[in-house]
């Protein structure tokens, strides 16, 4: 996959093709008291950002966009559905929204790439829009299950047809009066919840969306936010139809940029050393994965210094002081919490001391790949015991051995996890297939050249 080269190339930050083959040659820890490091934009807040931004009423001012293959693809399909947006600095954007009935499509067919919350917050657009369009993706893609989304659609009337593979995208969507009532959301998954959020605001009458997990709420905070009612009893949701104002935001840096960071950190340092990161998203239904390093014996300090957006964001310090503890990760809140972390939490089970167990989990197994399978694989290809469970996996530790080349599966998750890996084998070896880590980070080789010294191949 390369980043897609369309007219918002060049423009966003970290705009470039990545090298697709790299040697990690041998680690170099961070600096004792080195700079602190900012982790790159949040992707998931830009994505519902710019689809808030493109159905609300007046031009929104979004800065700190995340610039990866994702985004883009949900920059393009906005495109072509008409709306504007203009690309005025390094990831910042102006958006001027439309009314469901002011979409005025240029191609039909919308190609979300790789991103299933791209996918899934058009398909929810669209199904009460006036327009008639398909929604389709990358091979990947169109291989995830989109019926968890589909279903509930439908029951407040949309109008989908499957044009592939049953409950798969392609699909086409074509507009129509969406009722309010009651729907359900059976899965963990955060996107669905979203979805029917942004379907609830162009329909004829409340809607309450039930669900059976907490798992991210940037849509709810950004819709309120913006002036929209969403009522939370328990864990029901209820959105009450109103056309989002328009907004000036600044996206917090990614808790998964983050993570990233921290592991690449804790797979480098000497015991005691520590790292600081700034300006990070701290909305506790996304640093899961802060809470399971400090079950594997960090220690782990959040500090909010803002809160003026939808978000609180502020200051990770994380230290530790002897070795990595093996830990059970378990309870469907958590695991959503740290749901795209669990790859890395996976890696550095490799050298904690006592079996890691992942539970609840089965989720991974929809995403990019079947994340637990090729996080188990990822695993061997280092010597290291790990085993597919039905919803999740176990690590048994040992020495992590760095394979002379390894091919690595087109899954950025997966690709971080192996960077770490990479650091605690000691480095000597040479990865491919790097280059899917644009999907939600291109800046995640800079990343590892902080800790390693690399050779671009
Ligand atoms: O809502 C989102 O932005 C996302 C939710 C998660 O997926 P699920 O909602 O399918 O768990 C996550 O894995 C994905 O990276 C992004
Ligand atoms: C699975 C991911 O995203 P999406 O579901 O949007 O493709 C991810 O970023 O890891």
């Amino acid at each position: 996959m390369t980043v897609p080269d369309d007219r918002y190339a060049g423009l966003l930050d970290q705009a470039r093709a990545l090298p697709d083959r790299i040697l990690v040659r041998s680690v170099h820890p961070a600096e004792a008291g080195g700079p602190a490091l900012q982790p790159h934009p949040d992707k998931a807040i830009s994505q519902r950002a710019t689809v808030l931004a493109a159905v609300a009423d007046g031009t929104s001012r979004l800065s700190n966009v995340a610039d990866c293959a994702d985004v883009r693809c949900n920059l393009r399909a906005l495109g072509k559905l008409g709306i504007q947006v203009r690309v005025t600095g390094p990831g910042e954007l102006m958006v001027t929204g439309t009314a469901a009935s002011g979409i005025r499509i240029t191609d039909r067919t919308l190609d979300a790439g790789n991103s299933a919350t791209t996918s899934r917050l058009l398909l929810a657009v669209l199904a009460g829009s006036t327009s008639d369009c398909v929604v389709t993706g990358n091979r990947l893609l169109r291989s995830r299950p989109m019926t968890e989304v589909l279903d509930p659609l439908r029951e407040l009337g949309a109008e989908i047809e499957e044009l592939g593979e049953p409950g798969r995208l392609p699909l086409r969507v074509r507009g129509a009066r969406l009722r309010g009532g009651e729907v359900n959301v059976t899965v963990d998954s955060a996107q669905p919840v979203s979805a029917l959020q942004f379907a609830a605001l162009n329909a004829a009458g409340p809607v309450r969306i039930r669900r059976r997990t907490m798992a991210r709420d940037h849509t709810e905070r950004l819709l309120r936010w913006t002036g929209v009612p969403v009522a939370q009893s328990e864990l029901d949701l209820l959105v009450t139809p109103r056309r989002p104002r328009a907004f000036d935001l600044t996206v917090p840096g990614d808790p998964s940029g983050a993570a990233l960071l921290a592991a690449l950190h804790l797979a480098s340092a000497q015991p005691g050393q520590e790292l600081t990161l700034t300006r990070v998203g701290l909305n506790p239904l996304r640093t899961g994965f802060l809470r399971i390093l400090a079950a594997m014996g960090a220690t782990v300090t959040e500090t909010v210094t803002s809160q003026d957006g939808p978000e609180p964001a502020g200051d990770i310090r994380i230290v530790l002081p002897g070795p990595l503890r093996g830990t059970v990760v378990e309870g469907r809140q958590l695991v959503q919490s740290a749901i795209d972390e669990l790859p890395l939490v996976a890696a550095l089970a490799a050298v904690a001391k006592g079996r890691t167990v992942i539970r609840d989990a089965a989720e991974l197994k929809g995403k990019d790949t079947d994340r637990i399978a090729s996080t188990v694989e990822l695993l061997a290809a280092f010597g290291i015991a790990a085993r597919a469970t039905p919803d999740g996996l176990m690590v048994e530790p040992g020495t992590p051995v760095a394979p002379e080349q390894l091919r690595l599966p087109a899954d950025h998750r997966v690709i971080f996890a192996a960077f770490v890996l990479a650091l605690l084998a000691g480095g000597g070896c040479e990865l491919s297939g790097v280059r899917a880590a644009a999907t939600s980070h291109p800046g995640a080789i800079d990343d590892l050249a902080r800790f390693a010294r690399l050779e671009i191949r």
